[in-house]
């Protein structure tokens, strides 16, 4: 029997093959994978004990979020999940723990049918008396048809913007846990877990390769991300906020929380894109077909001087946050 960092490999990183993408099976120095199709999507996301996840979180919730962040950015190239590499970092062995995370990773992986081909073990060295949290590093691969996949470019004057979803329940859901907001329990409920468990938008994502001109996952929080296409464009924008899609749990809050989680909060993971309003109607089939809620919230134009992104309310004024989003490295 294997010891070790490799029994852990084994036991909770080794699983029957399953997807369309298969390599010989983990244990070489490579996957070497036979691919169909013509393109492929990479993504990779670090996510830390601390960082990402509040220290109590059940290592189910971790687990499938870690992949979950990685599928949605999959989601916003239009790419269907194939396989993943995991890395993982652990300050100690704890079996109880990795049986939690491995159940809640691979239940996505096997739902979306993307294979963990690989991945790297490490124990994070004590320093000074302190150890690392969990760290983990998720790269996954899907696949696009030919020449087809949506980028933060393309965004084009006259363009709707849309946005997949509600926004701002996963912050809203994280300030309460955090006691800086107190929701009613049943709404606390609703919202848990929109930030335990978002749903990546892979068929939507998709269903959007020959109608959206741009697309992003709301990772960062609304602004910031719709503001990454702005840039990448070369277009500004302007969204009316009213017309922002917000849960019944969030419209309990104040108007100004509810804008802070909804225009800023992040860790939503819906999309956010843009297109032609002559593709509207087959983009509210395409959100019929794969049931998910689509909502126009502003319009692209072209670029102006100074900030290019203005929200702006249904009584005139304009509507004005403290951040656009959520930065690792704020000042
Ligand atoms: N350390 C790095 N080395 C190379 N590229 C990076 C690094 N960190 C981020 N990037 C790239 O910068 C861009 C912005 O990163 P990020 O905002 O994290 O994207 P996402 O929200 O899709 O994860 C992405 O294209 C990403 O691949
Ligand atoms: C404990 C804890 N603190 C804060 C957050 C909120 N949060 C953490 S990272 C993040 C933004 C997205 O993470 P990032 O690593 O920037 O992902 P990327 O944009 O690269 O996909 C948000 C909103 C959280 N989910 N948990
Ligand atoms: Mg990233």
């Amino acid at each position: 029997m294997r010891r070790g960092e490799f029994q852990i490999i084994d036991r909770f990183f080794t699983h029957d093959a399953f997807g369309e993408w298969r390599s010989q099976g983990v244990g070489d120095d490579c996957a070497i994978i036979d691919m169909p199709g013509n393109r492929i999507a990479v993504t990779t996301d670090m996510m830390a004990v601390g960082t990402h996840f509040l220290p109590g979180a059940r290592p189910e919730d971790i687990g499938y979020k870690a992949l979950a962040v990685n599928l949605s950015d999959l989601a916003a190239a239009g790419a269907s999940p194939r396989a993943f590499f995991l890395s993982i970092g652990l300050p100690e062995r704890d079996d109880e723990w990795l049986a939690g995370f491995s159940r809640g990773l691979m239940a996505l992986a096997e739902s979306s049918g993307c294979a963990l081909l690989g991945g790297d073990t490490t124990r994070t060295a004590e320093v000074g008396g302190t150890h690392a949290p969990v760290t983990i590093s998720i790269t996954a691969m899907g696949s696009l048809p030919e020449g087809k996949g949506l980028t933060r470019a393309g965004a084009k004057p006259g363009d709707d913007i849309w946005v997949s979803g509600t926004v701002g329940d996963a912050y809203a859901a994280l300030k309460h846990r955090w006691g800086h907001w107190q929701l009613m329990p049943d709404a606390a409920e609703a919202l848990f877990p929109r930030m335990d468990r978002p749903t990546p938008r892979n068929m939507l994502g998709s269903a959007l390769l020959d109608l959206a001109t741009a697309c992003a996952d709301v990772s960062d929080g609304l602004l910031a991300d719709l503001g990454h296409i702005l840039e990448r464009s070369g277009v500004s924008g302007s969204i009316l906020w009213e017309a922002v899609p917000v849960s019944s749990a969030l419209r309990a809050l104040s108007p100004a929380a509810q804008q802070e989680a909804a225009l800023t909060g992040g860790d939503d993971y819906e999309l956010v894109f843009t297109a032609p309003p002559s593709a509207a109607l087959r983009i509210e089939q395409a959100g019929l077909l794969t049931k998910t809620r689509l909502t126009r919230i502003g319009k692209i134009c072209e670029k102006v001087s100074g900030d290019n992104l203005t929200v702006r309310s249904q009584n005139g004024g304009i509507v004005t946050t403290p951040t656009q989003g959520f930065d690792h490295f704020a000042a």
